[in-house]
């Protein structure tokens, strides 16, 4: 498979995928060897016709066995193509299935790092972009390569000055190719960075229509979308500019008519030479032509395999990703109590770090908050408990075991992670709900939709639970797909909540109605809670204060307030925004 180039790697990396693509390529390459085999047969049977109307017998055979040879050469090269097909799906699924086995390996930072779009790229359009170069590329190689190299050797055993006038025009449409690519790995980058700029532009311009529109009626938006369209038509202008001339040269020469009416003027030179026979004449015409004939198409084939490596490429990047180590021997957590013990970390590539010396111990049943500014540390540091990535430095232990000593999927289920933006999947509003709990009970589940106010969003769906819920949940409010997520944790009973502004969309009676349910739901689990609005916190068992990465201070609310220092002008800062915002609201 070395052929394909990169491409080439992955496929051989998938055995049963690269053993029906060389049967595809040697299936190919015998369809080239038979189409010659088949037209040379057939020069043969028809030469007689030149000198009188009547076919020898021996025609006849010939005529039939060019026949039989071009039905194989039909078959074998639809053998070909099968095979190539097939296998491609086979690589497709198999490419598709390694990337999510792999990323589901891969540390949740670093997954979430890339972001989904960019990974819906690679799993979808990469994979299908490599599918479909391979389909077409192998059967195509193989008789692109035999079909020319049989019919010069042909030409060459039979009358090799006619081979000769078969390559005159060969040197000049390689000359016009090479002038044609000098330019290419520019002018491609320029070509690609714009064609991905109106790609994004569309994106944006689709997501953002909303927003777009309301400044001034979206002519900004559409300004700034013309303009990359207008960068994507020069870059493809100027590429075509560099090259018109070789390329207008190697339409002319690259085409069969040139090569058949130099061999056209040779033979009949030659001929009435006495140098050739008639047959040779008529074989050089009809097979001639098939080695210039090959040329271009190779070229387009080649772009084609570019274009592939470029997306191997990028699959090849996520699956070289280290995977989250795990340990040799997995140990159990015995209970839940959690301590992060001295822990640093940087972010990978990033010489600050993001957290230092961060030392933090919670029992059961603790409500933790952790406050600070923005860029404090707070998310980096919720991120590190449920091994989103690895500590630098330190260790978090949770019922007694370092995490990195527990399997991940052990650990993941301690764990219930409610972020900012809810996450909900494609089904029923019940299917989410019970999504990390699908057994609990009829129960338990309505207990908790009445606790955190998914009841009455039911309440108020003619389907009820059965209400299908459009992928991420767009069919539902913010402060709605958040109740959902967090009436969806609560039911998991994993003994760890962390929630990381998970209520900022909801209002003031919502969010007191989750901290009772919390309290009266999870009095055992760990509730850490990242939180803006510090009104959320007051009561909270712990209230860690980040700063610059580091724990400036820790205690309750009123003990924080007292030491008067980082909480104290934290609270202070939030309290005159609550009241500047409750003036406006009046004045409103
Ligand atoms: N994926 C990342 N790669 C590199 N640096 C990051 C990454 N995520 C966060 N950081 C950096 O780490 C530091 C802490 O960020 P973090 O998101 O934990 O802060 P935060 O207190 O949660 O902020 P906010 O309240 O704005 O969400 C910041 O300096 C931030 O720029």
């Amino acid at each position: 498979m070395k052929l394909l180039g990169q491409p080439g790697r992955l496929v051989a990396s998938v055995p049963k995928v690269a053993r029906s693509l060389n049967l595809a390529l040697s299936f190919g390459s015998m369809a080239g060897l038979f189409n010659v085999s088949g037209i040379a047969l057939l020069a043969w049977a028809v030469a007689p016709l030149l000198q009188g109307p009547m076919l020898p017998s021996s025609s006849l055979i010939a005529l039939c066995g060019s026949v039989l040879t071009l039905v194989l050469a039909f078959w074998l090269r639809l053998q070909a193509e099968t095979r190539a097909h097939e296998a491609s799906y086979q690589l497709e699924e198999a490419l598709r299935e390694r990337l999510v086995e792999h990323l589901s390996r891969l540390p949740l930072g670093v997954v979430q790092g890339w972001g989904s779009g960019r990974l819906r790229k690679i799993i979808q359009d990469d994979v299908k972009a490599l599918h479909v170069a391979v389909a077409d590329a192998v059967p195509f190689i193989g008789a692109s390569l035999s079909q020319p190299l049989a019919a010069l050797l042909v030409l060459a055993l039979v009358q090799w000055r006619l081979a000769l006038v078969a390559l005159l025009l060969l040197p000049v449409s390689l000359v016009c190719m090479a002038l044609m690519a000098r330019e290419n790995p520019q002018q491609r980058r320029r070509y690609n960075e714009a064609s991905e700029a109106v790609n994004a532009g569309v994106i944006e311009l689709v997501q953002g229509m909303a927003v777009m529109r309301t400044f001034d009626n979206g002519a900004a938006g559409w300004q700034r979308f013309n303009a990359r369209l207008q960068q994507f038509t020069s870059a493809v202008e100027s590429w075509m500019a560099g090259s018109k001339v070789p390329w207008k040269i190697n339409r002319l020469v690259g085409a069969a008519l040139p090569t058949a009416v130099v061999l056209m003027i040779a033979g009949f030179v030659l001929y009435h030479a006495g140098q050739i026979t008639l047959v040779q004449w008529l074989l050089a015409l009809m097979l001639g032509t098939l080695p210039i004939k090959a040329l271009e198409p190779l070229v387009h084939l080649a772009n084609y395999l570019n274009d592939a490596s470029a997306a191997s490429g990028r699959i090849e990047d996520v699956l070289m990703q280290p995977v989250l180590p795990e340990p040799q021997q997995p140990q159990q957590p015995q209970g839940h109590a959690l301590s992060l013990n001295n822990i640093s970390f940087h972010y990978p590539g990033q010489t600050q770090p993001a957290l230092s010396n961060v030392s933090l111990t919670l029992a059961p049943g603790t409500r933790c908050a952790i406050v600070g500014a923005s860029g404090s540390g707070k998310s980096t540091l919720a991120r590190l408990i449920p091994r989103f990535y690895d500590v630098t430095e330190g260790s978090i232990h949770l019922g007694g075991c370092d995490i990195r000593q527990m399997h991940s999927d052990v650990l993941l289920k301690q764990m219930a992670l409610v972020l900012q933006e809810p996450f909900l999947i494609g089904g029923t509003l019940e299917e989410n709900l019970r999504l990390a709990a699908p057994e609990a009970s009829e129960e338990a589940l309505q207990h908790i939709m009445a606790a955190t106010g998914v009841s009455e969003i039911v309440s108020v769906l003619p389907l009820g639970l059965n209400t299908p819920i459009s992928e991420r949940g767009s069919s539902l409010s913010g402060g709605q797909r958040q109740r959902v997520t967090l009436a969806r944790a609560l039911l998991s009973n994993a003994p760890v909540l962390v929630m990381d502004e998970a209520t900022s969309y909801l209002d003031a009676h919502n969010e007191q109605r989750i901290q009772q349910a919390l309290a009266q739901l999870a009095p055992d689990r760990i509730v850490i809670t990242i939180a803006h609005r510090l009104s959320t916190v007051v009561d909270a068992d712990v209230i860690v204060v980040m700063h610059q990465g580091r724990v400036a201070e820790q205690g309750r609310h009123h003990d924080l307030l007292n030491q008067n220092g980082h909480y104290a002008r934290l609270w202070q800062h939030y309290q005159l925004a609550s009241q500047w915002t409750l003036q406006r609201e009046e004045q409103v």
